[in-house]
């Protein structure tokens, strides 16, 4: 697919930021003028030390306007004049150019800083399976550099334009001098520029396999990192350190690839523009009496080198940060995305009971018949405890996956006291609900602040006292801050099932009346088990409960079960009834050590 020049999707950035940009763009054209004024003031200086030329006004269209503004000048005085008002024209250059530089820190500090924050926004909008596929190497990626070069582009972008400016007027300039001889540079230093396009395209092609094989290492990086006691134990660091090795070097390789064909482009530019320099030197030295139009011309063309040349070289970066912004404006593109199309019915509360409908659910890349969910038709009561149950893998987790509402079934319905649960806003649903999923995941904060998750605006002995309901206090207490102690990769690293005890507290302290607890005690011991489980019985009948647990006697006080096999329900009801059942529930009871009858 052809991919829109990069000027054109860089356009809605600029567009964002118009002020700055059009400072810039602003200060950037009056330094232009004030430059090629200055040089071009090279001419009356020139002819101020010989008055004959001054007179008859050689150099063109300048040499006659030169004449005519410092005509009246005393002969005398002229040479101070020139020289007076050229340092004047290059200190404002000086000025400007500070101030451009300024106002360039400024957009690339807003720029870096919002795309950063569009980005995560974005991750936090989108539906959670979407971002659930993201490598996390890709997005680190994303974040930290491809932001930064987004910005840099627009940066080079808008440099360009007012080089293009400076071009301008350095090229009226030169036309004015001699129009002959401007036409005849010109169109070599089109040539030149025509080269040079064809080194960026290659760039830009490189470029995208420089950024592919970048995010496959930062993912082998993350891997090789989280995964360190599986390696070891089971003795692969040698294998890791080669996979990480080849990924470097050919990380290396295609950047090597890149920055080769980059640092060709200014020398081969600026070998061309000398040969260019030469040859008007040498066809115009025959006549003396136009040496200062000819030296003027020069040096204007030997200013004008360096900006043709930053030109290619800004037009070369240009295209080599091609793939970063394209990922960044592709990732912050919303048509093409999933979102979780938001109710406008406030949650309440659940009076009856949650149903489920026929309900279907297969995620991104599950063929057909390996749906998580198939035809689930189920009533989950309010104020009871129910359990689900079934074999690995038969789809425990897609089920509170789905009631949390991270996606909606791709067939059938859920309803709450018969209202469609995708009716309800998401936040006051999501606030009426507490998950406590398997991961347990803990944040890098205090102890406090990762109960206080679950309720920000919860006091000190909020915190406290769902710690002591999730059995985490004594623990927490005997940590070397209590519950100022961070937690987290830079912190202290805590036990599975010290973590569960603080997922659990985090979701006891949300005050949410539906509690859902996939696996949320499986990492305790009995003892530390069976004190949460009272602490649970104790909201009992209060609190609608969803509880998934392989072993079968965390679930003894549910009132209702569900079982699932391989993404069908193929029992429901009250425990007692499907115990005494030939199927599923009984078999897997039968073979659960240390059953209770
Ligand atoms: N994010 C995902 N992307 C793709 N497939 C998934 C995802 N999560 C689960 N699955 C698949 O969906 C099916 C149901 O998974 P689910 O996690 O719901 O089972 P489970 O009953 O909770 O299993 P367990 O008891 O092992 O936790 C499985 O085949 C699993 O491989």
């Amino acid at each position: 697919m052809k991919q829109p020049p990069i000027a054109r999707v860089l356009r809605p950035l600029a567009r964002a930021h118009r002020g700055l940009v059009a400072a810039l763009l602003g200060v950037g054209a009056l330094a232009s003028l004030c430059e090629g004024m200055g040089i071009s003031l090279f001419l009356p200086l020139l002819h101020s030390m010989d008055p004959a030329g001054f007179e008859e006004g050689t150099g063109g269209a300048l040499g006659r306007v030169f004449h005519r503004v410092f005509e009246g000048v005393p002969e005398g005085a002229r040479m101070q004049v020139v020289l007076g008002a050229m340092f004047a024209l290059l200190a404002a250059k000086a000025g400007l150019n500070a101030a451009s530089g300024l106002l360039f820190a400024r957009l690339d500090a807003r720029l870096v800083n919002e795309l950063r924050q569009r980005v995560m926004d974005q991750a936090l909008r989108v539906r959670l399976g979407f971002i659930e596929r993201q490598r996390t190497g890709d997005m680190v990626a994303l974040v930290q550099n491809q932001t930064w070069e987004t910005s840099g582009a627009l940066a080079t972008l808008i440099g360009i334009v007012i080089r293009l400016a400076t071009i301008t007027v350095f090229g009226l300039a030169l036309l004015s001098i001699s129009w002959r001889m401007t036409l005849t540079v010109a169109a070599a230093l089109l040539v030149i520029s025509w080269i040079v396009r064809q080194i960026g395209r290659r760039v830009d092609r490189l470029s995208e396999d420089g950024l592919r094989e970048w995010n496959t290492l930062s993912q082998r990086c993350i891997e090789v990192l989280r995964g360190q006691r599986t390696a070891r134990a089971f003795g692969r660091e040698d294998h890791e350190r080669a996979a990480f090795a080849a990924s470097s070097t050919s990380t290396s390789q295609a950047y090597w690839r890149v920055e080769r064909i980059r640092a060709l482009v200014n020398p081969t530019s600026e070998l061309m523009v000398a040969a260019l320099l030469a040859g008007v030197l040498l066809l115009s030295v025959s006549d003396p009496g136009k040496l200062p139009a000819v030296l003027t011309f020069m040096f204007i063309l030997f200013r004008l080198q360096p900006q043709v040349q930053r030109l290619d070289t800004d037009r070369v970066n240009l295209a080599a940060s091609a793939p970063a912004v394209r990922t960044v404006t592709g990732f912050l593109h919303e048509a093409d995305k999933p979102y979780l199309p938001e109710g406008t019915r406030p949650f309440r509360g659940l009076e009856d009971s949650i149903s489920l409908h026929d309900v279907s659910y297969r995620y991104d890349g599950q063929a057909d018949k390996d749906s998580a969910l198939r035809g689930v038709t189920a009533r989950i009561p309010a104020n009871r405890t129910t359990a689900i149950v079934g074999p690995s893998g038969s789809g425990k987790s897609t089920l509170t996956y789905l009631l949390m509402r991270f996606a909606d079934p791709l067939e059938g319905t859920i309803h709450l006291d018969g209202i469609g649960l995708a009716e309800f806003e998401l936040a006051t649903w999501r606030a009426g609900i507490a998950l406590v999923s398997q991961d347990a995941h803990v944040f890098h904060a205090t102890v406090a602040d990762n109960i206080r998750y679950g309720r920000p605006d919860a006091s000190d002995a909020a915190v406290r006292e769902a710690a002591r309901k999730a059995h985490a206090h004594e623990f927490i207490e005997s940590l070397p801050a209590g519950y100022d102690t961070p937690l987290g990769e830079e912190g202290i690293q805590l036990s599975g099932g010290q973590r569960q005890r603080i997922a659990l507290a985090r979701a006891l302290i949300r005050d949410a009346r539906i509690l859902v607890l996939d696996e949320a005690t499986n990492a305790l011991d009995a003892i530390a088990e069976n004190v949460i489980q009272d602490a649970l019985a104790e909201l009992a009948g209060h609190y609608t409960m969803i509880v998934i647990a392989h072993r079968l006697a965390t679930i003894e006080q549910a009132d209702h079960v569900l079982v699932l096999d391989r993404g069908i329900l193929v029992q429901q009801g009250e425990r007692g009834r499907l115990l005494a059942e030939e199927g599923l529930f009984s078999q897997l009871h039968e073979l659960q050590p240390g059953r209770t009858p």
